[in-house]
């Protein structure tokens, strides 16, 4: 790991990213406290060299809006935490100056299986280390994502599928007649058995995935009665509010962290150092 994250430094201020197949998330750790975050598009790689190249306070504020007022001097370095799942993303991070890049090594989670996403193993290590062990995380992302691992802090496994917008937007892309629908449009549930044709995409999606994520999460507490289950994600909150309507002792049970890869980065690297 970069000398930069040794412990003589950790008063100082360290922007952790996520990329993410849709966005960019940031958080700005200030004495191993989470500051602040947000959500953007991709940093193109203009920027990112014109960062690397003045990796500064004042540079960042311009490349993504941090508040104005930090406590911290405009031409101070930056450091960056990496955490990406898109490999053409992370390779134009290569040579910013203190660029810390985690991989799975740095995640203490046992059992892991070599092409595990780091953004994965560091949800359920924070959840793990955050509400306990057994863990299970729902990611809903660009993918949907259940990971899930046990009191002995081993990866159990999980499962993959297309995310919320990614199956409207399959649907829309790859049809003839089918409109693109985006879910912040979507302020109630549709009918069930729906008479248009949005509503009728609505239904059969909604339904089939808040179906299949009770159905997850009651094989998951077969196993692991006791077992926390944490929500995070771009459509968690859409998500949490219907389970919660639909299935009212799941939803309750449910732990919505937006921030849940932040604090899995808070252990495996701030914390620490
Ligand atoms: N401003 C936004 N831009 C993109 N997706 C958004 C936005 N707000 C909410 N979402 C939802 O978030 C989902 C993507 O989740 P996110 O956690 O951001 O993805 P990733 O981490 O894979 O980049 C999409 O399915 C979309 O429905
Ligand atoms: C499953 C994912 C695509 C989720 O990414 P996201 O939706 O958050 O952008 C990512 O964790 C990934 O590329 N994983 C590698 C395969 C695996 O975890 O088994
Ligand atoms: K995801």
């Amino acid at each position: 790991m970069n000398n930069y994250f040794s412990s003589t430094n950790k008063q100082l201020p360290v922007l952790a990213l996520i990329i993410g197949n849709s966005r960019l998330h940031w958080g700005l750790f200030i004495d191993k406290n989470l500051y602040t975050t947000g959500d953007i598009s991709h940093l193109p790689i203009s920027v990112i060299h014109q960062l690397a190249a003045y990796p500064t306070l004042d540079n960042w504020l311009t490349a993504i809006s941090l508040p104005s007022d930090l406590p911290i001097a405009p031409d101070h370095p930056i450091p960056v935490i990496l955490a990406s799942v898109v490999p053409s993303q992370t390779a134009f991070w290569q040579n910013y100056p203190h660029l810390c890049l985690l991989t799975l090594a740095d995640v203490p989670l046992q059992e892991m299986y070599p092409t595990l996403g780091i953004d994965r193993a560091l949800a359920v290590w924070g959840a793990g280390i955050t509400w306990g062990f057994p863990a299970l995380v729902i990611d809903a992302g660009t993918a949907l994502t259940f990971t899930g691992a046990n009191a002995q802090k081993s990866l159990v496994g999980g499962a993959i599928l297309p995310g919320l917008g990614l199956q409207f937007a399959s649907l829309g892309q790859k049809t003839g007649q089918l409109p693109l629908l985006e879910t912040g449009l979507i302020s109630s549930l549709p009918p069930r058995f729906a008479m248009n044709t949005s509503r009728a995409i609505q239904s059969g999606i909604i339904y089939t995935l808040l179906a299949g994520i009770k159905d997850f999460i009651d094989h998951w507490l077969l196993l692991f009665p006791e077992s926390k289950i944490i929500i995070t994600g771009g459509d968690s909150d859409f998500l949490q509010k219907h389970l919660e309507n639909q299935f009212p002792e799941i939803g309750n049970r449910l732990i919505l962290e937006k921030n849940l890869i932040f604090l899995g980065m808070r252990e495996v690297v701030i914390v620490n150092y």
